[in-house]
């Protein structure tokens, strides 16, 4: 059976994305391709970060110990388990889990949509601020469907106006849930919906990272 390689696992509220204050059982995964100028969680992608092997039997037999329905596969970059297909799989023959995975843009999602009882999917458009943004992969926009959110985490007035482009014209509203972050503690909340208001920016949602406001935004495991 597969090992996978993970550096943190924990039950909280999740913080973010369309299930953000439901409890939800975290499996953080090592390694990540890209490099984002604001990474959070940049201690997982070291080569030395310590972690747990766990076979896909492990980690749905601690999802089903917590006794949490809500699953939320993170990173690092989870696509990026060599295995992940075969967890995705074993996860979705369980139909009580509602099982999500926040992605960085990068990867080509197509595999993981076609499966049978997919999971929800949080893909981040890496903005100019990021430093990322040329590993972008815009053909995942295709893949997403009304239960998947495209999110944008901005930084700036240059990475708004990116991501206002973008969803312009991509007709992504509709399409998709559409989310606007922000880089924390880089923009004032209070600018980004002044921005929104002044562009008309209907159906797009602007989330919190509640954990962050919750707890210390540097704790861990929460
Ligand atoms: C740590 S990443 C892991 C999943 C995947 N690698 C990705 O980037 O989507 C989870 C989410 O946290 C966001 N994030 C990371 N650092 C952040 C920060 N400093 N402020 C706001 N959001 C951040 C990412 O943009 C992403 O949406
Ligand atoms: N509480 C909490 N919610 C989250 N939602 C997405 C997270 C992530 O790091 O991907 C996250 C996280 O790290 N903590
Ligand atoms: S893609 Fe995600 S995990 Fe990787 S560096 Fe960027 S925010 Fe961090
Ligand atoms: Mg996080």
């Amino acid at each position: 059976m597969a090992q996978y390689k993970v550096v943190e696992r924990f039950v909280s509220i999740n913080g973010e994305g369309p299930s953000a204050g439901q409890l939800a059982v975290f499996i953080r995964f090592k390694g990540c391709n890209l490099a984002c100028s604001y990474c959070d969680t940049a201690w997982a992608n070291t080569e030395n970060a310590a972690f747990t092997s766990m076979s896909e039997d492990d980690i749905y037999r601690y999802i089903k110990e917590t006794a949490i329905k809500n699953v939320t596969l993170t990173g690092g970059e989870p696509l990026l388990q060599p295995a992940i297909i075969d967890l995705l799989k074993l996860l979705a023959t369980d139909e009580a889990l509602h099982v999500e995975i926040e992605t960085n843009g990068s990867i080509d999602i197509t595999p993981y949509t076609l499966m049978y009882n997919p999971p929800v999917f949080t893909m981040d458009y890496k903005l100019p601020g990021s430093l990322m943004e040329s590993s972008m992969l815009v053909s995942n926009f295709e893949r997403l469907t009304q239960k998947d959110t495209l999110k944008f985490v901005i930084g700036s007035l240059e990475d708004f106006n990116v991501a206002r482009d973008i969803i312009h014209r991509h007709a992504l509203v509709g399409k998709c849930n559409v989310y606007l972050s922000a880089v924390f503690g880089q923009i004032r909340l209070e600018e980004i919906v002044e921005l929104m208001k002044d562009h008309h920016m209907n159906g797009v949602n602007l989330q919190l990272q509640m954990h962050k406001i919750i707890w210390d935004p540097n704790e861990k495991g929460v």
